[in-house]
């Protein structure tokens, strides 16, 4: 099963070999503000589906969140050790 950490490995490989189709190299490219916005929606969906969903739903929310945080670290150039260090 995929992990918080190797979703990151594959996410920062894409970003550095940009391989074709990716969405994480279309939303890298999208830049910060573009990114920052997609976190603010999922976030949204998250609520909505810890509230009215179910758990897969909150799950599979959650998940996508994740993903999109993800991707604003690697925009901005953050390790996984940079946040880690804070928690
Ligand atoms: N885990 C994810 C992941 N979670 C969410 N997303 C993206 O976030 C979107 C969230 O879907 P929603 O239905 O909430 O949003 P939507 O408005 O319908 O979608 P958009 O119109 O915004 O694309 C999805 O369409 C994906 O574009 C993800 N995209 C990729 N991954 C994983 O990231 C890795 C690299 O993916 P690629 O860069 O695409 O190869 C792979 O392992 C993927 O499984």
């Amino acid at each position: 099963m995929k992990t918080f950490d190797s979703l990151f490995a594959e996410l920062a490989e894409k970003a550095a070999t940009r391989p074709e189709g990716s969405g994480t190299v279309a939303e890298l490219d999208a830049g910060v503000h573009a990114i920052g916005k997609k976190i603010v929606e999922e976030a949204a969906e998250v609520w909505m589906a810890a509230e009215f969903e179910g758990e897969e739903r909150t799950a599979e929310e959650i998940s996508q969140l994740l993903y999109h945080l993800q991707v604003l670290m690697l925009a901005r150039g953050l390790t996984l050790a940079d946040v880690y260090t804070h928690l």
